[in-house]
């Protein structure tokens, strides 16, 4: 199939719930990162250990608001049903108990990084853009109708397949990761295809007409952008394309050099700038 196909009008008379799945799906084949540059180097074992750190270090604040994006869904669910099934997401992410859940075994990953905990924690080193594009997230969750942010959430039905990808090629390539600091993603394999068939069903059973139809597609294009955004961002700062060779950190963040973000150890050259 051409992977041009992704390009249709926007719906004037409503599709059936089957069509619909399939427009979703699209939207997932041709906008997921799973086609990121970024995310590609990072499965080949094309990256060095600084650039898998700026990704770690990044990706923490999306691990971080995940949850509390849900718990503003959460709050416009007047069905305890359903308040119950998204409940779990939260769990998920912040376990029972401390030491426990995904935000502690993201951690797990930046410690066998060799990142400090406190700079992960505080945020401070990530990319403006990786702010942004999370921020932009939680916004469109918080302001958008219900429909609009259940469905923000169907990249999940696409995650399972990026995250083996990348765990396989990571552990393959990478002889600073193992299985034990990669364990935040092995949940995720299970507790992803849960999320995403309740949002997905949420979404058949409410997306009727058209415009609904359309905005459900349209909110999964934006969740798409959000994604490849972050991606881009780690792309431009820590690797950089063509002529442009090894990136442009933006001051302040990790790497830069600038109020206390150099590289400790190995990644630092002779001026405090990144070596390659
Ligand atoms: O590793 C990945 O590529 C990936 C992708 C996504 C996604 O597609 O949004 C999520 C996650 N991981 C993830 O771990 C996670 O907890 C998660 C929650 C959500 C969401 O939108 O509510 N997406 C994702």
């Amino acid at each position: 199939m051409s992977l041009s196909f992704e390009n249709h009008p926007d719906l004037v008379e409503p599709l059936s719930v089957e069509a619909l799945e399939a427009r979703l799906r699209e939207v997932g084949e041709t906008r997921y990162h799973h086609r990121h540059p970024f995310q590609l180097m990072l499965q080949n074992g094309e990256l060095d250990k600084r650039q898998v750190q700026a990704w770690a270090l990044n990706r923490y604040y999306y691990q971080a608001m995940i949850p509390i994006k849900d718990a503003s869904l959460m709050a416009r669910l007047d069905d305890p049903e359903l308040r119950r099934t998204w409940r779990s997401r939260l769990v998920d992410h912040d376990g029972e108990a401390p030491g426990e859940g995904g935000i502690e075994r993201w951690l797990k990953l930046t410690d066998g990084l060799g990142l400090s905990r406190e700079l992960v924690v505080s945020t401070r080193g990530i990319l403006p853009a990786t702010r942004f594009a999370v921020e932009a997230y939680t916004h469109f969750v918080r302001d958008r109708t219900l429909l609009e942010a259940i469905a923000s959430s169907l990249t999940e039905l696409f995650s399972p397949m990026v995250i083996g990808q990348r765990v396989r090629g990571m552990l393959e390539h990478y002889d600073f990761v193992s299985r034990e600091t990669l364990a935040y993603f092995e949940p995720r394999l299970t507790q992803a295809p849960r999320d995403a068939e309740m949002a997905l069903d949420y979404v058949k059973r409410h997306a009727v007409r058209a415009d609904q139809q359309q905005a459900v597609i349209d909110a999964l294009r934006f969740k798409c952008s959000v994604l490849w955004a972050m991606l881009d961002a780690l792309q431009h700062a820590y690797v950089g394309s063509g002529s442009e060779g090894s990136g442009q950190v933006p001051p302040g963040a990790w790497g830069s050099g600038v109020e206390g973000q150099e590289i400790e150890g190995d990644g630092l050259n002779d001026h405090g700038g990144l070596a390659r």
